[in-house]
């Protein structure tokens, strides 16, 4: 589903990610971890086509997404609709005056009748437990109230693949609980994830697979979860990350 070739990003400063090999298939869900700078957010970039890699492929589902096809504001569209993100920052997500509108923003920009998206903004609000929310303005929800809104508002759109950047940061554990349940149920129903997060422990049994980078930008572990549990010394190391 998701296929880079020797994909690098370099920023004026210095490298983002350093030629970087990995396939994702469809249905994973897969934990990204590393140091601080490592590179995850901007991988997360790249793939959602905020960012174009300065040298490599990106392809999603068989097609290369480079500047020429970000170009096309219907491809562009239509992939931010496929790849969904989560922020780290749900303060630059939310910017409606309630948390409905909020969730029906992303449908409003596609051709659905209002009974639509009040049906699929209804349904993502009460998946994520924003039910009793609906009239709140996002702006003054907790962090993680807004956080559980930004998710709706990426659901609504229905994408196949769910990136969230470290979406447990500052929850209580009974949040963190919560929301990779609801991550695994997302999962089971057929959409691939995508999550950074330096927690390995609250990880463990929710991500299948963990691909791990270093200081300099490059994979250093791309593991799954059978193989990592007979490795306790990198599972070590994953915890102190
Ligand atoms: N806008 C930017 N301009 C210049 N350098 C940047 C920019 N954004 C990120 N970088 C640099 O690129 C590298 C990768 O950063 P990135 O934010 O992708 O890491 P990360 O793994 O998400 O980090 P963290 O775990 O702290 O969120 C870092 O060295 C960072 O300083």
């Amino acid at each position: 589903m998701i296929t880079l070739d020797q994909l690098t990003y370099a920023y004026p400063s210095g490298l983002g990610l350093d030629k970087i090999n990995l396939q994702i298939k469809r249905g994973e869900f897969v934990c990204f971890m590393g140091p601080n700078g490592c590179g995850k957010s901007t991988l997360f970039n790249i793939l959602s086509g905020l960012k174009v890699a300065s040298s490599g492929t990106y392809a999603f589902q068989q097609t290369t997404i480079d500047a020429t096809y970000l170009k096309n504001a219907q491809q562009r569209q239509r992939l931010h609709q496929q790849i969904g993100v989560v922020f780290q920052n749900s303060d630059t997500q939310l910017f409606n005056l309630t948390v409905a509108d909020e969730v029906a923003f992303g449908l409003r920009q596609l051709p659905l009748a209002e009974a639509e998206i009040e049906r699929r903004v209804n349904d993502c609000l009460v998946l994520t437990g924003c039910r009793q929310l609906r009239e709140r303005v996002p702006y003054h929800l907790s962090g993680g109230e807004k956080k559980r809104v930004a998710l709706a508002s990426v659901l609504a759109l229905n994408p196949d693949v769910l990136i969230l950047d470290e979406p447990l940061n500052g929850l209580t554990p009974a949040a963190q609980h919560e929301i990779l349940a609801l991550l695994t149920t997302l999962q089971q129903a057929g959409k691939t994830i995508l999550i950074a997060s330096h927690d390995y422990l609250q990880i463990k049994t929710s991500a299948h697979r963990f691909v791990v980078f270093n200081e300099q930008h490059q994979i250093a572990y791309d593991i799954d979860r059978t193989s990592l549990a007979t490795k306790p010394e990198l599972q070590k190391e994953l915890a102190l990350l």
